[in-house]
């Protein structure tokens, strides 16, 4: 047995939000449990507090070998139980540099740092520390955003007229010159970074910074993903960045894993900002296979009260039972501060009984439970991985960043999800809903998505792919460089 010593030291630094810090915490545990490595699993003081808050002081408590560290975000103070502002977290990420290398002047010896924010990859470089991007959405996504600068080059971003950021314009532009991806890939299946018409916009200059930095800084890329489902991007890839790995979905490979749930304190190590409501569970019990559909827009995304009504009278109408995830900053007011949502008395009354609504579940439970049918989902990569685990069909409704090219693998490459348009009307939300829960294509859908549940599964098998690759990255970088050569530099 290795002393601590001699234990490969990673820190890990996941970009301040939700969906990276779960897949990040994931891919720890397992270099932890099966790669004997030591951990520091750094999270902002905001999240820290909001951990603290919502699951005690076991959440951060750690085991053996495996500690927590927070740093300032740059951002105003805040107890609020929200998501942050994240075009102003995006644009502070550069603030952490200089806590985050005394942060590791004062660790123990650090074998690698793992991460997806740029600054933090930068700054571990410049200490001669090897520094290996974990990039927690698809890698159809990553491949689209690679081309944000191809399409800023030719004058297509930022767009010339606000009407051309208008579905319309979007949906009649093919791109098929991007590297395996479909040739009838479009514009509007690109990620919103591009959704611009200001040659100035921060949130487009973060995204084309950090594509850059990911093709030539980080020593791999590790992507959260399963090679069949994504082989072709991933080899078109393979031509433009550092080695890259596809080590997913995170969650089926630690289910491989006993000693990642073997006791009380690991159990507690929690990568939820909120508090979950288990009583879902309960609720679910009682319904038959396959007759709810569960509904969530993860924890970013908002919608207007409009939407958010549309979306509720689908659902009344569509006569299903669902279970709905409604976060209390759910709502867009447009005047800043996130709202909660406010939804008719009459759709209370006329889904009693049939609904469930909660601010926050245990969702990768929820997906499968065998009540479950659909999942509506505003595509993030994590929702989508667990969707597709789980063997469920989607109803697609992205609403930023990657989810729209998440959309459209799920709908035209995978063919296990609808696309509800952005505007989310009533309509359109019930129609679409019958036909996945019981229509010929909804049948199909379910289908394949029970063949893709089987080939995550396949990949993610004790000496699976997914296994493979994570072996591989282990050996192949994080473990190449002694401890020895890191730098002490102290700033
Ligand atoms: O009630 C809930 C709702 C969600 N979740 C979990 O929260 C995570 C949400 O992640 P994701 O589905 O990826 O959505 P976002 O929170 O929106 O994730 C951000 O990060 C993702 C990964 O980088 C991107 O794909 C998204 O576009 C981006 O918004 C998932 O693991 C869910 O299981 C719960 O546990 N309970």
């Amino acid at each position: 047995m290795a002393t601590a010593e001699q234990r490969p030291h990673a820190v890990f630094f996941p970009f301040p939000a939700q969906g990276h810090i779960k897949p990040a915490l994931q891919l720890a545990k397992l270099l932890h449990h099966c790669h004997g490595f030591q951990v520091t699993f750094v999270h902002t003081e905001h999240n820290r507090r909001r951990l603290l808050r919502s699951h005690g002081a076991a959440a951060l408590a750690g085991i053996p070998g495996f500690q927590y560290a927070a740093l300032p975000d740059g951002l105003p103070p805040s107890e609020v139980d929200a998501s942050q502002d994240m075009r102003a977290l995006l644009c502070s990420m550069e603030t952490l540099i200089p806590h985050f290398r005394r942060l590791v002047s004062d660790l123990p010896p650090v074998a690698c740092v793992i991460s997806d924010i740029e600054h933090i990859l930068y700054a571990a470089k410049e200490m001669g520390l090897p520094c290996v991007t974990l990039w927690t959405t698809s890698a159809c996504s990553f491949m689209a955003c690679q081309q944000c600068q191809p399409l800023v080059d030719m004058g297509v971003v930022p767009f010339k007229e606000p009407e051309q950021l208008r579905n319309g314009y979007l949906d009649d532009t093919v791109l098929d010159w991007v590297p395996g991806m479909p040739k009838d890939i479009r514009l509007r299946d690109f990620p919103s970074f591009i959704r611009t018409t200001d040659s100035d916009d921060a949130v487009l200059k973060v995204a084309l910074r950090s594509m850059a930095c990911h093709r030539t800084t980080p020593s791999a890329v590790i992507f959260h993903t399963f090679d069949e489902l994504e082989q072709e991007v991933i080899a078109a890839m393979s031509t433009i960045l550092p080695p890259i790995y596809a080590v997913g979905p995170l969650p089926l490979l630690l289910s491989h894993v006993p000693a990642a749930a073997g006791s009380a304190a690991t159990d507690k190590m929690e990568s939820n900002l909120s508090r979950e409501n288990n009583t879902c569970l309960e609720w679910l019990e009682g319904k038959r296979p396959g007759s709810v559909v569960y509904v969530s827009f993860g924890s970013i995304a908002t919608l207007t009260n409009e939407q958010l009504v549309e979306l509720a009278w689908g659902l009344a109408n569509s006569k299903k039972d669902f279970m709905w995830v409604i976060r209390d900053d759910q709502v867009n007011t447009g005047a800043g501060d996130p709202a909660a949502a406010v939804l008719p008395p009459e759709f209370l009354e006329e889904t009693k009984g049939r609904s469930h609504v909660t601010s926050w579940c245990p969702q990768e439970a929820v997906l499968r439970h065998d009540a479950v049918g659909a999942f509506l989902t505003h595509c993030g990569w994590n929702s989508v991985l667990e969707s597709i685990s789980a063997g469920l069909p989607m109803l697609c409704c992205p609403s930023g960043a990657d989810q729209y090219t998440n959309r459209r693998y799920v709908c035209s490459e995978w063919r296990v999800g609808l696309e509800i348009s952005a505007n989310v009307e009533r309509d359109e939300v019930r129609a679409a809903i019958v036909e996945i829960m019981e229509g010929d294509k909804g049948k199909e859908m379910k289908r394949m998505a029970m063949e893709w549940k089987e080939k995550a599964t396949v990949a993610t098998l004790p000496g699976g792919p997914s296994w493979v690759n994570l072996e591989k990255v282990v050996n192949e970088v994080l473990t190449v460089s002694p401890p020895a050569s890191r730098k002490t530099e102290k700033n």
